[in-house]
């Protein structure tokens, strides 16, 4: 196991908790955070993980980004999808030649990670586990999900086993994978469905089980599995959401056992509702969709492939941020009756 320090950039649910273990696993961490207060607390008192997973405080060295020194060969990126262009931006110059930059994002974040510090610079994740962040300091842990870890290119080099190892201190189950892409896409599948449980007030368990909202979340799956499929991508499966059930041709009664799953996997955590949904019902901010919904409608464009529900999706979220539409079941209905007009037609 390499003992070069981590650098973790955004030390939120996310970042926060992969901190926290591998501190307490001896492993040498900073984390870089813009909230101040965080930081602060994170190195002081320490980090308090909380909830149903295991609960323990670890001290792990946080500062802000402006105090940040040196150079890094592995740095962990774990800001929203929106900051990556900035948090990049601030922690280039603390990224070793020989360095690389793992993104424990959702959505496609690589791709600009590579432009901007190269190709060979990055290496894809995909997390599943469920985290909030509460207060400065104060980190829940809501369940285990999958972690999966590998190149961009698909190559397995000694950086790749070693990640996969110290993400193993974390998730034992870590998965080393040649086909990062696809996880990614599996993630966006289900993440479009994720954005959709958030123009509501109710849980994602309470949605995915609501045969009401489960035509729209089939056909938000069917739409990105259909671009991934595009791009060339055969999506990988996790935690109850099966790719092939979503693919064309693939019988309805797939789709809904794959929306049962989902509606089991999400009733067992203590992060009821998704980072989307927190975001505008609680912190009251910007949510990822432009760069992790949006970004699906632009790559179904250059294939000529139309999304109808992603756009509507994106519209409705936008509404919400915009303070246009509450979240309700009514602002859900919209999303149906994109369906419904379909059919129609
Ligand atoms: N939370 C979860 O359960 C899961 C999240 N993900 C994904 O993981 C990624 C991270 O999400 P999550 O951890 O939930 O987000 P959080 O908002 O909890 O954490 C991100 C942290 O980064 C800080 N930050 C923002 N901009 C910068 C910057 N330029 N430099 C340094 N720090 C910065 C944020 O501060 P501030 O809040 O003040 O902006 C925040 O403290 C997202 O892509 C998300 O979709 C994936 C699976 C599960
Ligand atoms: C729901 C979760 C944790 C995935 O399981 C997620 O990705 C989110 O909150 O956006």
């Amino acid at each position: 196991m390499s003992r070069d320090p981590v650098l973790i950039w955004g030390a939120g649910a996310i970042g926060g908790i992969l901190g926290a273990y591998w501190a307490r696993a001896g492993v040498p961490v900073m984390m870089a955070d813009i909230d101040a207060d965080h930081a602060v607390a994170c190195s002081t008192e320490g980090v308090l993980i909380e909830g149903p997973v295991e609960g323990f405080r670890q001290i792990v060295n946080c500062v802000t980004p402006d105090a940040v020194e040196g150079r890094y060969r592995c740095v962990v990126l774990a800001v929203k999808a929106q900051a990556t262009e900035d948090a990049m931006r601030m922690l280039l110059p603390h990224l070793a030649e020989d360095g690389f930059v793992l993104s424990a994002q959702n959505g496609l974040n690589e791709r600009l990670i590579a432009e901007m510090a190269g190709r060979e610079r990055v290496m894809g994740a995909f997390v599943n586990y469920g985290s909030d962040w509460q207060a400065p300091g104060r980190i829940l842990f809501g369940n285990r999900g999958a972690v999966v870890v590998g190149e961009i290119d698909g190559a397995v080099r000694p950086r790749t086993r070693e990640m996969h190892r110290l993400l193993q201190i974390f998730e034992p189950d870590a998965v080393l994978t040649e086909e990062i892409w696809s996880y990614l896409w599996g993630k966006l599948g289900y993440g479009a469905m994720l954005f959709a449980t958030a123009l509501t007030p109710d849980s994602m368990s309470a949605n995915f089980a609501d045969p009401a909202r489960v035509p729209a979340l089939i056909a938000l799956g069917r739409e990105v599995m259909a671009v991934a499929r595009a791009e060339g991508v055969k999506p990988r499966g996790f935690n109850g959401f099966d790719p092939s059930a979503f693919a064309p041709g693939a019988p309805d009664q797939a789709a809904w056992q794959s929306i049962a799953a989902l509606a089991d996997f999400t009733s067992k955590t203590a992060k009821t509702h998704s980072g989307i949904w927190r975001d505008l019902a609680v912190r009251r901010r910007r949510t990822e969709v432009d760069p992790q919904i949006g970004v699906i409608t632009e790559i179904a464009a250059s294939h000529a492939i139309e999304v109808p529900l992603l756009s509507r999706l994106v519209a409705l979220i936008h509404d919400i941020e915009e303070g246009r539409r509450p979240q309700s079941a009514e602002t859900f209905a919209e999303l149906t009756s994109v369906l419904s007009a379909e059919q129609a037609s």
